[in-house]
């Protein structure tokens, strides 16, 4: 029977996924278009009726200007928001900045599916001489966590999991189960992550996933929190625009 609802949405599009670059943990601002995505995200929200006692959010800028601007929409800005590295996308290693259609020309579009969409092969390492290295560790957002030891160099979909779970279980399920109404507003991967957990996806099936920026989607649950019977992934836009965008998202690895 369905007890709880969540809302989650990945960011409008970045201005990294306009250029079509593996962005990871860079701290990409919002594109215009992407701007506009979040708009939209909020009306629809708002056209739907919902309110939030809270909100999660990642602590990259994409994410939590997208959750600002779907608060404004609802006009709930004063409600509480966590911000967690624990919410970010995945950090894309060696790839970070990288075109995503130009590494499919020079290493093949087989290989770069893999590093975007397998479960347990991760992309190369981000070593010390990488351009982005230094501007990600040594971030101050990244003060209070992770630590060293377990700041990542690169991440698989495994990986990425194993850092968001724990943030899922120990503080986002007892707040559903004490009836809080939630938001979150995180990233593609980070999301895909958490799916593939509530709907019990194969190693397999999660391959075959692509979320589309800035479209919310919503869980209903019942009291184990498993999905009830239609009650994954249901998209608050047009079916077929939902469909063009989740195809435009897996095309991105393609070699132009
Ligand atoms: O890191 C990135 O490039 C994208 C996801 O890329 P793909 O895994 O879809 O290539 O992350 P997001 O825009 O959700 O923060």
């Amino acid at each position: 029977m369905a007890k709880y609802k969540i809302v989650m949405v990945r960011h409008g599009e970045s201005e990294w996924n306009q250029k079509n670059l593996f962005c990871g943990w860079y701290d990409a601002n919002l594109s215009d278009k992407g701007k506009e995505e979040a708009l939209s995200a909020g009306k629809a929200l708002k056209e739907a009726g919902y309110k939030f006692d809270l909100a999660h959010t990642s602590v990259l800028t994409r994410a939590q200007n997208t959750l600002q601007s779907i608060l404004e929409q609802i006009g709930q800005t004063d409600i509480p928001i966590t911000k967690s590295w624990r919410l970010n996308e995945r950090h894309y290693g060696g790839l970070t900045g990288l075109n995503k259609a130009e590494t499919a020309a020079k290493y093949g579009e087989e290989q770069v599916a893999i590093w975007r969409r397998s479960f347990d092969i991760p992309p190369p390492a981000m070593e010390p001489d990488h351009p982005y290295y230094e501007q990600i560790v040594k971030d101050p957002r990244y003060a209070d966590g992770p630590s060293p030891e377990e700041f990542p160099k690169f991440e698989s979909l495994k990986l990425t999991i194993q850092r968001t779970l724990p943030f899922w279980n120990d503080v986002i399920v007892p707040q559903i189960k004490a009836g809080k109404s939630i938001l979150i507003a995180a990233h593609g991967n980070s999301l895909r992550g958490i799916v593939k957990h509530l709907d019990n996806m194969s190693d397999e099936q999660i391959m075959g996933l692509n979320l589309p920026t800035g479209i919310p989607f919503v869980y209903t649950l019942d009291e184990n929190l498993n999905p009830v019977p239609n009650g994954s992934l249901q998209f608050l836009g047009d079916p077929e625009t939902v469909k063009k965008a989740m195809e435009a998202v897996a095309a991105q690895g393609k070699a132009k």
